[in-house]
């Protein structure tokens, strides 16, 4: 099967781990072959020691952006839900997989701030409000969103459902799914 990289930029709680998993959930069904790097589990790990200034935030996703690769040039779906605020840290990695010749697809999680900072599935706009943290991307650390993504989804005028389903329609219309 042909793998891709997916990868779902937006800010913190806009649903990009949510989307990532229902995604998955639904290509395993279809008998593909699916890995999730989420950003949380990367950072304890691939990215230990790395913070969220600009440099370290371009460093974990240069890092993030080739497993991926190397995940989806051998017939893995791999899904990425990971901020990405920098345009040009995720233009590197869309340049790594075309001199590869890997299918890659942006996807815009494009919930407002206001809408995030409500949700705040983490306590992190709560934790910046309150002055114990700085840096949020967003708020009061720069979230460069895509010019021309492969898809943008307003998830918050859709249900969960809805969102994965234009998803999976995307991966459907490129012939990945
Ligand atoms: N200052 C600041 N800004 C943004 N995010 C923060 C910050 N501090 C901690 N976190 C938590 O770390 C997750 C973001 O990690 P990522 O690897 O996705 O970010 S990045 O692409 O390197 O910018 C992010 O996860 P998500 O909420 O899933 O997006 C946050 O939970
Ligand atoms: N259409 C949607 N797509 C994704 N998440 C949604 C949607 N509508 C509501 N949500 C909710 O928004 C929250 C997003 O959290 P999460 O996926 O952890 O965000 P992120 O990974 O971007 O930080 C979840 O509680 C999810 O149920």
């Amino acid at each position: 099967m042909t793998g891709a990289t997916i990868w779902l930029t937006g800010l913190p709680s806009a649903g990009k781990t949510t989307l990532a998993h229902e995604l998955a959930g639904r290509l395993r069904g279809d008998g593909h072959r699916v890995e999730v790097l989420d950003g949380d589990e990367i950072r304890e790990f691939l990215s230990a020691g790395l913070g969220f200034t600009r440099e370290d935030r371009h460093t974990n996703v240069q890092r993030i952006g080739f497993v991926a690769e190397l995940l989806a040039s051998n017939g893995v779906k791999a899904l990425v839900p990971v901020i990405a605020p920098y345009a040009d840290s995720r233009e590197a990695v869309r340049g790594r997989h075309q001199s590869e010749g890997t299918p890659y697809l942006e996807v815009h999680v494009a919930t407002p701030v206001e809408v995030c900072s409500e949700r705040d599935v983490k306590g992190l706009y709560a934790k910046q409000a309150a002055g114990e943290i700085s840096g949020l991307t967003g708020v009061d650390d720069p979230y460069e969103a895509p010019a021309s993504p492969d898809l943008r989804i307003e998830s918050h005028t859709q249900t969960v459902q809805e969102s994965a389903a234009a998803l999976h329609a995307l991966l459907t219309e490129r012939g990945l799914a």
